[in-house]
């Protein structure tokens, strides 16, 4: 029996691209069944612009997402940052994977370490989160560092460096990883000196929520303690009412006692894109067992983080 292939819609990037190919990797070992990449251009592909007017907040998702609604794709893969935390009721998220390193890394010349980096030194970075920590960081170490705003996909940051332009440029491990370009890291920065933005470094799988039987074999590719992490980490943003483009750093992540996971820890950081003012806190648990305990960690962390002041750090963002 020929079985029809699986549409994968994909947007056409060079991340885009590798996910996407490594997920039908994933899906064709455990259905069986044929896997098609369709490429898919998104509004954020197209205008720079638009990009920036949208403000990002999942600009990139909605094309996948219309095109699985109009039944042109089968599924979709995101990574599970850009995606915004209202899940939509007409999809469904078939599988988390399990996740990659989460943490993000610098890029340097010379192959630099962030805390070697000479005095005025500019490090590159669009993202408000990277900016508040890295400013941070360096203002309670002596540091004495310039963070520059910038955009562009991976190539287009790294060029700053190797132009010249930039000492340094700040870029999720996760995605270098992904295109096979991690050789290139210099630092690997610690998560208590910079906290991943939610779900960096996981995808997100998505299909319609009428396909049960796509929903039954995608979920093979699920791994549930990324996905219990990653929705606490989606709850303190939601909590907080934020979006991927705030300031927000938060990641969940086991503590064990040799093999024995005894708790779940979830940390979370806001700050001022100067790093002058930030809240940071951290509660541990047991390990949630349900969908609704991992959200009402990350409620009951964004509460504790409210009441320091968190609201007022985030500027006024439309998401
Ligand atoms: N904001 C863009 C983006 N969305 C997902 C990744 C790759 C990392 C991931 O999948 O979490 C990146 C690039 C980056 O932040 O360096």
């Amino acid at each position: 029996m020929t079985q029809q292939p699986l549409r994968l819609g994909t947007r056409r990037s060079k991340l885009a691209m590798a996910q996407s190919g490594q997920v039908a990797d994933a899906v064709r070992r455990v259905t069986g069944r044929p896997v098609e990449l369709v490429e898919i251009t998104t509004y954020g592909d197209v205008s720079r612009e638009a990009l920036a007017q949208i403000g990002g907040t999942g600009v990139f998702v909605t094309a996948l997402r219309d095109a699985l609604l109009r039944g042109e794709v089968d599924f979709a893969v995101h990574s599970l940052k850009d995606l915004p935390t209202a899940q939509p009721e007409e999809l469904a998220l078939a599988a988390v994977p399990v996740r990659e390193d989460p943490r993000d890394v610098i890029v340097a010349r010379d192959a630099l370490k962030f805390t070697d980096l000479p005095r005025g030194a500019r490090i590159g970075t669009g993202s408000p989160r990277r900016m508040a920590q890295l400013n941070a960081y360096a203002r309670s170490h002596g540091l004495d560092i310039e963070t520059v705003a910038i955009r562009g996909n991976v190539d287009t940051r790294i060029r700053f460096v190797r132009d010249g332009e930039l000492d340094a440029v700040v870029l999720a491990a996760a995605g270098l990883q992904r295109i096979g370009r991690i050789d290139e890291v210099t630092d690997f920065l610690s998560v208590d000196t910079v906290l991943p933005a939610p779900g960096q470094g996981a995808l997100a799988i998505e299909c319609t929520a009428d396909n049960a039987d796509l929903i039954a074999a995608l979920g093979e590719l699920d791994d549930p303690f990324t996905r219990v992490a990653v929705t606490a980490e989606r709850s303190l943003l939601a909590a907080l009412e934020a979006g991927c483009s705030a300031p927000v750093g938060a990641l969940a992540d086991l503590l064990a006692d040799g093999q024995i996971v005894k708790e779940m820890r979830l940390r979370g950081v806001v700050g001022t894109t100067d790093g002058s003012r930030m809240v940071q806190l951290s509660t541990t648990g047991p390990v949630p067992e349900t969908h609704d305990q991992a959200l009402a960690l990350g409620r009951e962390l964004a509460t504790e983080m409210l009441a320091q002041g968190a609201a007022g750090l985030m500027g006024e963002r439309a998401h």
